[in-house]
């Protein structure tokens, strides 16, 4: 049973629309609660959240490691790393039986997503089932089985909206997903029987970082072809870069690829241009409170 459901935001300080709501819903949260659920919305990064930035010491999207979460230092310790402890405190430690049972991470990107669940697991029958319930909305599943870094929460990516800008279609396209997430978990704590159904998902493929000098500057910008083009298909031999004196890069992969995260800002730093994804389609069993599954 699902009864502890904790909703994040600003856990990058300058992705507005997960701030606003999570702030709003501190101070009032009638439109979040449900029937036998415990709904907790907390700001996890306030001083990036006060500062406007995505973080100040360290990406605390990142900070969630075994180490990290392990090692003492206190003071010493960058910022995000002290707060990453404190968060697993509050809201873990992830697999014990004090944890919280869902977690709710609301992310803005600049890229033309739309919807987007990142998920880990396919076989996160819960999430997935979720999805499927919410599709309404039509939000998409984008599905990182290898990720770098073990998450431990369902983080909802929402955009277009630029860095430290609020946008009320992509403010209002979150609040509706959350809230048909939270029915979801009423009627799933109430008794009620998903059945087995079939949801389609994107996996995670491969990280393009833009054509590079030997200096490591930017010699290219995403091709005015692909920019916006998020989820629709690329095949070989498409624009994907254009260069500062007007060449054309063509994708040169294997076959059709679902790119995703377009031109994202805050991936400059993490040199990637975009992801490409793969479309594929998962048989899921029903799921209901009384089995026990694995997420
Ligand atoms: C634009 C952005 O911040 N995206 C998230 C995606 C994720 O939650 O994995 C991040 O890189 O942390
Ligand atoms: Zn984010």
């Amino acid at each position: 049973v699902s009864s502890r459901v904790a909703i994040f935001g600003g856990t990058h300080g300058n992705e507005m629309s997960g701030v606003m709501l999570v702030n709003l819903w501190v101070q009032n949260n009638t439109e979040v609660q449900r029937k036998g659920v415990e709904v907790q919305p907390f700001i996890t990064n306030p001083k990036a959240v006060e500062k406007c930035t995505r973080y100040v010491d360290t990406d605390l999207n990142r900070a969630f490691t075994p180490e990290n979460l392990s090692t003492l230092g206190g003071g010493d310790l960058p910022y995000e790393v002290r707060r990453a402890q404190e968060i697993n405190r509050m809201f873990g430690p992830k697999g014990s039986p004090e944890a919280y049972d869902v977690i709710f991470d609301l992310h803005n990107t600049t890229s033309n997503m739309g919807c987007t669940l990142l998920l880990e697991s396919s076989k996160d029958h819960f999430n997935l089932q979720m999805m499927n319930y919410i599709q309404a909305t039509s939000c998409l599943v984008l599905l990182n089985e290898h990720p770098l870094l073990k998450y431990s929460t369902s983080r909802l990516e929402v955009g277009p909206q630029p860095q430290g800008v609020l946008r009320s279609n992509i403010f209002e396209s979150m609040r509706d997903i959350l809230k048909h997430a939270l029915d979801f978990i009423e009627l799933f704590n109430a008794g009620m029987e998903f059945p087995p159904c079939t949801v389609e998902v994107f996996r995670l493929s491969e990280r393009i970082d833009y054509p590079r000098d030997d200096n490591g500057n930017i010699i290219a910008m995403v091709h005015p072809n692909l920019q916006d083009c998020d989820w629709e298909p690329l095949n070989p031999g498409d624009p994907m870069f254009q260069t500062f004196d007007g060449k054309t890069i063509h994708y040169q992969g294997s076959g059709t690829v679902y790119p995703t995260f377009i031109n994202e800002a805050a991936y400059y730093e993490k040199q990637q241009a975009f992801a490409t994804t793969r479309r594929e389609n998962f048989a899921l069993c029903s799921v209901n409170k009384w089995q026990t599954f694995s997420t």
